[in-house]
């Protein structure tokens, strides 16, 4: 069996990373989303092992000592973290992953899964980032002030990444990130040719 893709898709705060994950899945159930671990509280209407494992910050530190996540960074003021098991377990059933993480988690699996598909996601312009930030109405203005200074160092790392894709419309979005699944699997690497193997060898 195929070894599934793993995507990273970053961007900054409020840019629809959860929004176009989610779009993704309903379209495609076969992938699976990782659940990070967070010292963050849970926010209204968040649910333990749906949104994220809400943990302590001694228990995300255990974690991390027991090589148990994949990646993890500080972002904003709290732990977030990628469990490990369940990302290659995934990947092995042949399934392809999201992670939907910050650029220094992103780096970090590039470091670990040199083959992962890094995936930036920008906004249409940064007065619209800012006001979908004020939309969704999950922090307070001076929370989202800091999202918002942290935001401008991220975008300026957005050339690292393998692909940019601008989230005007979720289901342009959508659709983009399926063409990068698609181009991704015809990467040359990725494939063998049982056939072409034994005319070459034979
Ligand atoms: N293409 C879009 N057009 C308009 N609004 C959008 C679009 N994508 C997402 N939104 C809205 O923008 C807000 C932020 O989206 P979302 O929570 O998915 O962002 P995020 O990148 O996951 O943020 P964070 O990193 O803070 O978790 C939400 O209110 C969402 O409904
Ligand atoms: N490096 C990681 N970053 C992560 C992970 N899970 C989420 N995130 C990023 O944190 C911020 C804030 O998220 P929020 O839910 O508090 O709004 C956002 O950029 C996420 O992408 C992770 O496991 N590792």
């Amino acid at each position: 069996m195929k070894t599934g893709l793993l995507l990273v898709i970053s961007g900054p705060s409020g840019v629809g990373k959860g929004t176009v994950c989610r779009a993704l899945l309903e379209k495609d159930p076969s992938i699976y989303l990782s659940v990070s671990v967070t010292t963050r509280p849970p926010r209204v209407g968040e649910k333990d092992g749906q949104d994220y494992f809400f943990v302590s910050e001694e228990r995300f530190l255990e974690m991390v000592a027991r090589g148990e996540l994949l990646e993890w960074a500080r972002v904003y003021s709290f732990y977030y973290g990628t469990p490990k098991a369940p990302v290659f377990e995934a990947l092995a059933a042949g399934r392809d992953v999201l992670l939907e993480i910050d650029v220094q988690g992103g780096f970090k699996v590039r470091e670990n899964y040199k083959d992962c598909v890094l995936i930036f996601l920008l906004p249409p312009s940064w007065e619209e980032l800012e006001a979908r930030l004020v939309r969704r109405g999950t922090e307070d203005a001076q929370a989202r002030q800091f999202r918002l200074n942290w935001a401008k160092q991220e975008l300026s790392l957005y050339h690292r990444y393998d692909y940019a894709v601008v989230n005007e419309r979720v289901e342009d979005t959508v659709a983009a990130i399926e063409a990068i699944r698609v181009a991704e699997r015809c990467r040359s690497h990725r494939q063998q040719f049982p056939w072409l193997k034994t005319l070459l060898e034979g």
